[in-house]
């Protein structure tokens, strides 16, 4: 037969269960702030409520009530943590309705993006493991060869990113702020602008199967001088 352990002394087993005592009225309760007292107020049973367990029915009273006041804190402490809320989303209240100049740092963008071309539809085509790089094998990518690849000419576009290359070619019709806010990086490197507009957006999750290369020096780009030979 299964044998009960002996329970943990409720000091123990309170952080494990932080929300299912709080609305017990404790018998003594400690000194609270006025936040604390309306919260309880507005949730204390009333009688014409639902019935709720009364302290005398459950072990609950017997919970010592200055852990509590521990909850409390540990809250607030949570809350503090919290990220900052970010920029207003795009299908905000605060952006319909007529927002204030301090807070919309520039108007919204309507990109109509063509049917298929939903990030969905790109995230789809990331994950079949198409390769979009446009070359063989990973390249050394030179600043010459970066701005060489700037889209124009039948070229392919070609962006860097914290020392990686991609071919943003394959990305433009899919790209949510339109093709034309996205060639402005092709040729060059597009760190700036792009943490300008969307710094919470991952370019390597966007664009892993875009990789061209690795930015190099000139003299990198040399055979003779490959980190190899230099040994
Ligand atoms: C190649 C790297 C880039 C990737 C992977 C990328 C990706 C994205 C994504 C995922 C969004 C939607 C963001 C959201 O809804 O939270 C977006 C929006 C946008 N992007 Fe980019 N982007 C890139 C480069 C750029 C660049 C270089 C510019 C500007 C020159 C730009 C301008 C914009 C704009 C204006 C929006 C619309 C944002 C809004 O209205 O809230 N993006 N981009």
């Amino acid at each position: 037969a299964y044998v009960r352990q002996t329970a943990p002394p409720p000091a123990e087993r309170k952080p494990s269960q932080p929300t299912a005592n709080q609305e017990e009225p404790a018998a003594d309760p400690p000194p609270q702030t006025d936040n604390h007292k309306q919260r309880r107020a507005s949730s204390s049973p009333s009688p014409e409520g639902t019935p709720r367990a009364t302290p005398s029915d459950s072990a609950n009273g017997a919970v010592p009530t200055f852990t509590l006041a521990a909850h409390e804190s540990s809250d607030e402490d949570e809350e503090d943590s919290l990220p900052p809320p970010s920029f207003p989303a795009l299908n905000s209240a605060q952006r319909a309705s007529a927002p204030s100049p301090a807070i919309a740092m520039r108007p919204p963008t309507e990109v109509l993006l063509s049917p298929g071309h939903s990030p969905l539809d790109w995230a789809n085509l990331q994950r079949s493991g198409t390769n979009m790089a446009g070359v063989p094998s990973l390249l050394r990518v030179t600043p010459a060869m970066l701005k060489e690849n700037n889209g124009r000419k039948g070229r392919p576009a070609w962006s860097s990113y914290e020392g990686k290359v991609y071919n943003i070619t394959p990305y433009l019709p899919f790209h949510p702020g339109g093709e034309g806010e996205l060639r402005r990086a092709a040729g060059k490197d597009g760190r700036k602008l792009f943490m300008e507009v969307h710094p919470w957006v991952n370019w390597d999750n966007m664009l892993g199967e875009c990789l061209v290369g690795i930015m190099v020096t000139q003299e990198q780009a040399l055979p003779t001088s490959s980190l190899e030979d230099m040994d």
